[in-house]
């Protein structure tokens, strides 16, 4: 039997994915660390499997023991800040382990590749929204990481019979409706979580990391995708490689954005109180403004997104965090 190997599998987005896997009848095995994955999200139906996607030997023994068709590929570090503060810990994880990784996939003959990159390859860009063909010129470590495996991929998948797509996710958000899955990292700094932390009593506060942007009421925007609708992206990705057999680069995300100002009044007004809201200065590496153009996504693969409302989302991982509490 065909295996997916979903590496970071028990980590926020990873897990939605393979429930979603796992829901369309796919035989999934996950490799985690668990450095920030939790066991318990995991889909019973799929095999986990504790170790490092930098550790050759386990690759190899791996890719022995399972027919791996296609590898999606989570693992990694994702906290821009710490990027700023401890870049290398970002070449490591995200550039780094993922060749070791690359090298046993080709070894192995594995056909197929889904990688999480991300807006951050964008840096600042000169236009919105911004397209694939966009200029990546990344801004902090954290998007750097990324984009050198971006360039990897390209030059693996010349050399070899390895097709690749990388979705470039914008940001994140919600749970699974079905209550199975949800964002769990204790230390989140993902705006909504936090936000919706706070509406929940987990937290006294939360500060707006600055409120001097040249965006219309000073605050970031960026274009918050449902994690359920990039969940499906991914099993669209695995059709667009069976199919056509040829790598892409698609962006994810809804073609619109919200302020942090906005965020922070959805979950107000999905809660019915105000939030203890402070100000702070600037966070390092934020860009001002960040929107995605889908389009190539929806053209190549027939994406159409189920859950594009930011109160939507906002209540699912606020049901998310009332769930994990009880
Ligand atoms: N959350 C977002 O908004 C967002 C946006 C763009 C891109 N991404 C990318 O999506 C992917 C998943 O992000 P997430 O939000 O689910 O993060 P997460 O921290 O919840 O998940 C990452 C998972 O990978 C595991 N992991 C980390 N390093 C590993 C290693 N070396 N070996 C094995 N397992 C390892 C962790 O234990 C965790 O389960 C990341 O690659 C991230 O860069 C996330
Ligand atoms: O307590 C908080 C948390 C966040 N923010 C702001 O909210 C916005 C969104 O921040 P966050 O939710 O941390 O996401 P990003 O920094 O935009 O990064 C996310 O989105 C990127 C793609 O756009 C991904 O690459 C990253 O992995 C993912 O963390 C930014 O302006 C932050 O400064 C606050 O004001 N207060």
């Amino acid at each position: 039997m065909s295996t997916l190997l979903v590496t970071g599998g028990a980590g926020y987005i990873g897990s939605h994915v393979a429930w979603a896997l796992v829901d369309a009848g796919h035989h999934v095995v996950i490799l985690d660390n668990l450095s920030t994955g939790v066991r318990e999200n995991i889909p019973p139906q799929a095999r986990l499997v504790i170790g490092d996607v930098g550790d050759a030997v386990l690759l190899k023994r791996l890719f022995t023991n399972h027919t791996v068709d296609a590898i999606l590929h989570f693992a990694g570090s994702i906290v821009v800040p710490e990027s700023v503060e401890n870049p290398l810990k970002y070449y490591d994880n995200n550039t780094t382990r993922t060749r070791t990784l690359l090298e046993a996939a080709v070894t192995a003959g594995v056909p197929r590749f889904v990688f999480s990159s991300t807006a951050a390859v964008y840096g600042e860009p000169a236009h919105l929204p911004v397209t694939e063909d966009s200029p990546t010129r990344p801004i902090n470590p954290y998007g750097r990481s990324k984009l050198m495996t971006e360039w990897m991929l390209e030059d693996v998948s010349r050399a070899h019979p390895l097709n690749y797509v990388a979705l470039r996710y914008f940001n994140v958000a919600g749970a699974d409706p079905a209550g199975r899955t949800g964002q769990s990292t204790p230390q989140a700094t993902h705006l909504i979580k936090v936000a919706c932390q706070l509406a929940t009593g987990q937290r006294e506060s939360m500060a707006i990391f600055g409120t001097d942007y040249p965006t219309d009421d000073g605050t970031c925007v960026r274009d918050y995708i449902h994690v359920s609708d990039l969940a499906d992206a991914h099993l669209r990705a695995l059709e667009f490689l069976a199919e056509h057999k040829t790598s892409a680069v698609f962006n994810c995300g809804y073609g619109h954005g919200y302020s942090v100002r906005q965020v922070v009044s959805a979950v107000e007004r999905v809660v019915g109180k105000k939030l203890n809201v402070t100000q702070s200065p600037r966070r390092a590496g934020d860009p001002p403004e960040l929107i995605s153009d889908p389009t190539r996504l929806r053209q190549a693969t027939g994406w159409e997104p189920r859950h594009d409302d930011l109160e939507t989302i906002v209540k699912s991982a606020l049901d998310w965090e009332a769930q994990t509490r009880a």
